[in-house]
């Protein structure tokens, strides 16, 4: 029987017959042949790199298996769409969504949760922290009691140059033609014409004749007169001022870059930061991140506080953050295309092309990456989404990005539950399109891995996908320990979900953002690999969600616990009976 064979696996197929498959727990037959690859020799530190290749085994009759646990690891909402749509029509797109005074209460947690919600995001700019405290708590109790797996995420605020809350409940409105006066100074009540800033320095470098946009074009000004550090100016194209509206100076053309001098970790982030540790979250995302050293910086300090499950976002929404994107997602464990505070500082028609480059660079580099903003901003007020918005929503599913987010939709609109229900649908109809159009075939993996163990455990997760899609089978099945293998095969795409079997409770949380997986808890043995493979169909099997005739793909890569042991490195085919 043919099998994939490549350069630097040299694959050899066993068929084993059902009768004489035993499945016990260290079945010498059911393990076949272990052939080195070709690369093979000594792998530093690691013992020898084995790869084993098997072709269909046939499982049933598993009188041996280790007791399945009674629960799953599977999470509910999980469970009932496979029952529902069977493996190939699981949702492959995450969903982030934001929580705001709209979704706080426990209920309106629970729907968004059945909704499909993957992981929940606060936003730190917004409300205080017993707020959030209190939140989280609820998103903690429902996993907790009802079997839910949503991750929490939170969002610094990030030094940046906006408008203060100037006091009026909701937007004020500047006529062409208008003067006003831009001041850091306080402002008493709200004085006609006069905006507050919330930065010192915010008119630093800015001359007169300069060009201060609000929120990247609601409304334009030209500095007509510079007194100290207040701005006066002209309204030359009317428009609104929302709370904490942004600016951004042009300059013939080109935007003043002037946040630079503003820490991108400020006292208030490092405060939320120590906040979201205590909560025990599973990602923080940086705002207005404009290299790798804060990024970096953070790692460390989680590293130090032992927080190492926490995962590190980026967000790129600066014009400095797209100059050094590619060191910024080397250091990330995950990229957010903030594309309402990018817009501000990027020309709006240059967003598409940035986020869809944006979105190839982290698939390539194997980080996570969330589209963000403005995805259906019309139903923050209306009922229904314009047909523009949804199909800004499958574009962002087409460029196979792993996440999709609402903001104001879920926050503070009153149908955060129709827009997620929105999300939900158009990305499963856009996968299927892409599925049906074999358009992952035109993905091209650059070569990621450096060591020779990194290498091997890509290259058997590019193969592997490349059998799971061109055999048809059902559920990919993998275990892992930091998250590795599991992402590495989503980094391809793969046509059927990815069912990542870990012991780590992090690693589950973290993996709830990445396309196509679905992380499940389960006690994983050390170095009995074909315990844990028996074990975990048996377990699916059991809840009758394997029928007989589901093929599973098992891809596994077991990091020997031994410095003298060795790696067991195998792709293999079962069938259910
Ligand atoms: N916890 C909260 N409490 C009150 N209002 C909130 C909260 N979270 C969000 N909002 C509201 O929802 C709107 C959209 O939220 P979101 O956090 O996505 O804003 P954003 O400006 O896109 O994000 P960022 O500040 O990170 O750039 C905000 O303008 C705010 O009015
Ligand atoms: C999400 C966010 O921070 C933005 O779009 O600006
Ligand atoms: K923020
Ligand atoms: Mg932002």
């Amino acid at each position: 029987m043919a099998v994939a064979t490549s350069d630097s696996i040299l694959a050899r197929s066993l068929i084993t017959d059902r009768r004489s498959t035993n499945f016990g727990l260290k079945n010498e037959v059911c393990r076949g042949k272990v052939v080195p690859c070709r690369a093979g020799g000594k792998v530093k530190g690691k013992g020898k790199g084995r790869v084993e290749v098997k072709a269909v085994v046939q499982i049933g009759g598993l009188e041996e298996v280790k007791k399945a646990k009674d629960e799953m690891g599977l999470d509910v909402v999980s469970e009932e769409e496979l029952r529902e749509k069977g493996f190939l029509g699981m949702r492959k797109t995450k969903l982030v969504c934001t929580i705001g005074p709209a979704c706080c209460s426990l209920q309106d947690l629970e729907k968004l949760a059945l909704g499909g919600m993957n992981v929940a995001r606060f936003n730190m700019c917004h409300n205080t922290r017993d707020w959030h405290r209190d939140v989280i708590k609820k998103i903690n109790q429902l996993n907790e009691e009802k079997g839910f797996c949503v991750s929490v995420m939170i969002d610094t605020e990030g030094s940046q140059i906006h408008v203060l809350d100037h006091g009026a409940p909701s937007s004020v409105k500047a006529e062409e033609g208008s003067t006003w006066l831009f001041t850091a100074q306080k402002l008493e009540g709200s004085p006609p014409f006069a905006i507050q800033a919330n930065h010192e320095g915010f008119s630093e470098g800015i001359e007169v004749g300069d060009e201060l946009v609000i929120d990247g074009g609601m409304a334009s000004f030209q500095v007509i007169e510079k007194v100290g550090n207040d701005l006066r100016c002209k309204c030359t194209d009317s428009g609104l001022f929302l709370p904490r509206a942004k600016f951004s100076f042009w300059r013939n053309g080109k935007l003043v870059a002037r946040n630079s001098e503003l820490p991108t970790l400020s006292k208030k982030d490092w405060a939320d930061i120590e906040f979201g540790v205590s909560e025990g979250v599973d990602f923080i995302a940086l705002s207005f991140v404009n290299d790798a050293d804060p990024v970096r910086q953070l790692k460390n300090y989680l590293y130090m506080r032992s927080s190492r499950s926490t995962r590190v976002l980026a967000k790129v929404e600066s014009l400095e953050s797209l100059q050094k994107l590619k060191e910024i997602v080397e250091a990330s464990d995950g990229i957010m295309v903030a594309r309402g505070d990018l817009g501000v500082e990027i020309p709006y028609e240059q967003i598409p092309t940035v986020q869809e480059e944006i979105t190839r660079v982290c698939r390539e580099m194997n980080k996570p990456v969330i589209v963000a903003s403005q995805l259906l901003e019309s139903m923050v007020e209306y009922p229904t989404p314009t047909r523009a918005e949804v199909a800004d929503v499958s574009e962002v599913v087409r460029q196979y990005a792993d996440a999709l987010m609402l903001s104001g939709e879920s926050a503070i609109g009153p149908y955060g539950q129709k827009a997620l229900s929105i999300l939900q649908m158009a990305s499963s109809r856009m996968e299927l399109w892409s599925r049906e159009e074999n358009r992952q075939s035109i993905l091209h993996q650059r070569r990621l891995g450096v060591s020779l163990p990194d290498r091997i455990a890509e290259q058997i997760c590019n193969c592997a996908v490349e059998m799971a899609n061109n055999l048809g089978v059902d559920a990919i099945f993998v275990y892992t320990k930091h998250g590795q293998m599991a992402s590495l095969l989503s980094r391809n795409r793969p046509y059927p979900p990815i069912f990542a079997f870990t012991s780590d409770n992090g690693t589950r949380m973290a993996l709830n953002l990445q396309w196509g997986v679905i992380p499940l808890l389960v006690e994983l043995s050390d170095d009995d690999m074909e315990a844990n493979i028996s074990a975990t169909i048996e377990l699916i099997r059991r809840k009758g969600m394997l029928k007989p005739g589901d093929v599973v793909m098992v891809v596994s890569d077991l990091t020997p616990t031994h410095i003298n042991s060795t790696a067991f490195q195998s792709i293999q085919v079962k069938t259910v009976v």
